[in-house]
């Protein structure tokens, strides 16, 4: 398979190695200051870029009519524009805030114990994400995704990085050193606490996550998550 890659950053290089590990051929490494060279005999396009750029690199997947598999966070405000110019140029899309099979799981769990806790008025929820110090964007895509796992099966309404009103979690963001990624889910009351917990140890269950997303998604129309990718069903 044929990879075009738009962004060529930690993730990149990662995503790199497995690809080529995995038997594909990379026929693009765009950056910041490269052209869309060669974009348009991809059979697929991985984006790990940058929030400010992602827009412009999925759109342009679109138009090429390449299937895009989207990694990069901090634009999810923009996604129904993408959306949107997906649906009218029938092509192929799956964005993930996060591509491991293990935060996957731990956003299915996450649910399921959000619905049981929604039963329980004596404990208040609350997210916890900490990263490297080049992040670029707080609170990470991930701690979203799970603040809106939490709010679709719950009562709790909104997420915040201030203080936290009743019906509203508290998403505290740490960056300290090189942080691969950590998630913890805490709900609290004032017998006990109840943790859900994912540590990611390195960038290799982002990537590789990646690779298998865009291996499915190459040759398809359509948009998907990864629940589809990893036949997940909610339970
Ligand atoms: N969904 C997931 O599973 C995961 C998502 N991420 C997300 O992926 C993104 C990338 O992370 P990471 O690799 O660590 O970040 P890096 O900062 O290491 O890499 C970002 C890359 O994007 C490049 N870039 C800048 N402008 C453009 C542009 N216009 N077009 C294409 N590329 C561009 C940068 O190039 P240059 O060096 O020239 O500036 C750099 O190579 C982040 O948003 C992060 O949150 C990260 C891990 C997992
Ligand atoms: O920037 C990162 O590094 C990561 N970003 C993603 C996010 O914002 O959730 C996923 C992962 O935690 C690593």
């Amino acid at each position: 398979m044929k990879i075009a890659l738009l962004g060529y950053g930690k993730m990149g290089q990662v995503i790199e190695r497995i690809a080529l590990e995995r038997g594909h051929e990379i026929v693009l490494k765009k950056d910041e200051f490269n052209t869309y060279d060669g974009l348009s005999t991809a059979d697929v396009a991985i984006d790990f870029s940058v929030p400010t750029a992602a827009v412009d690199n999925i759109s342009n997947c679109f138009h090429a009519n390449v299937p895009v598999v989207s990694g990069t966070t901090g634009w999810l405000d923009r996604y129904n524009e993408m959306e949107t110019l997906c649906k009218e140029k029938q092509g192929g899309f799956i964005s993930s805030s996060n591509f491991s099979l293990g935060v996957n799981i731990f956003f299915e769990l996450n649910e399921y114990l959000a619905k049981i806790m929604a039963q329980f008025d004596a404990y208040k929820v609350s997210m916890e994400e900490i990263h490297h110090t080049q992040k670029l964007d707080a609170p990470s895509g991930t701690a979203i995704s799970l603040a809106k796992g939490v709010i679709e099966n719950s009562a709790y309404a909104n997420w915040t990085m201030e203080d936290a009103k009743s019906n509203e979690i508290h998403i505290e963001a740490k960056r300290i050193g090189d942080v691969p990624g950590t998630h913890t889910v805490t709900y609290d009351s004032t017998v006990d606490s109840i943790e859900l917990k994912h540590t990611a140890h390195n960038r290799e269950g982002f990537a590789l996550g990646a690779v298998i997303a865009a291996e499915w998604l190459a040759g398809k129309k359509g948009i998907y998550t990864m629940k589809d990718v990893l036949n997940l069903e909610s339970k």
